[in-house]
């Protein structure tokens, strides 16, 4: 049996580019939930013009459902487990946190000085607005308590290259008996 892992934190974190080299590393391919929805619905930014960042929460949740594999999948996937990279708002509902409950779920913790490099033209992210790194730094200052309290573990990335991370992430899986 393979307990997913799941990758949480801020916009920016590393969610994504640490999630597919973790899954290189495991042999398996990353499940990026924008990724989906994005299939699915269209850009982020045109769902949120659309549909308001409520829509776009509800298709983050289905999609959730949907990439958290069952009981019985997970028993029939002896050797790689799932890679699930998040959404940075993915923690706010309390269906979503029930969710990530069934796996090994790794916080990635960073701040606004590592951040600011990544975001600053960023067109990506519509809650960022024309102010990135100040609505980023409020945003995560109002999740992360969440993001805490719903982490495993919590892998501290300041200063260190997406490499580096996923091979953390996997020490502590296998550290967990995983
Ligand atoms: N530890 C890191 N060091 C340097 N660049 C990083 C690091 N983590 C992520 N990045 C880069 O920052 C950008 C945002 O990362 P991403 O994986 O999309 O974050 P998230 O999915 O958490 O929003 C990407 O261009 C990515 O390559
Ligand atoms: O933190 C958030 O509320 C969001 C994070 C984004 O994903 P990343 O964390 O991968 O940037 C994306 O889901 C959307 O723009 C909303
Ligand atoms: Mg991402």
């Amino acid at each position: 049996m393979s307990t997913p892992i799941f990758l949480i934190g801020p916009m920016a974190s590393g969610k994504s580019a640490v999630g597919a080299l973790l899954a290189g590393l495991l042999g398996t391919t990353l499940i990026d939930t924008d990724a989906r929805v994005i299939a699915a619905h269209g850009s982020i930014p045109e769902i949120f013009a659309a549909h308001g960042e409520a829509g776009f929460r509800r298709f983050e949740s289905e999609v959730m459902a949907a990439a958290v594999p069952t009981q019985a999948q997970r028993e029939a996937r002896a050797t790689a487990p799932a890679v699930v990279a998040t959404g940075g708002g993915s923690v706010l509902a309390e269906a979503n946190r029930e969710l990530l409950a069934h796996g090994f779920c790794v916080y990635l913790l960073t701040d606004e000085a590592d951040v600011a490099q990544r975001i600053g033209a960023d067109t990506t992210r519509p809650l960022l607005g024309s102010n990135p790194l100040e609505a980023w730094a409020r945003i995560f200052a109002m999740r992360s308590d969440l993001y805490e309290r719903t982490a495993t573990v919590i892998i501290d990335t300041r200063g260190k290259r997406p490499g580096q991370i996923a091979g953390a992430i996997l020490a502590a899986y296998r550290d967990a008996g995983h």
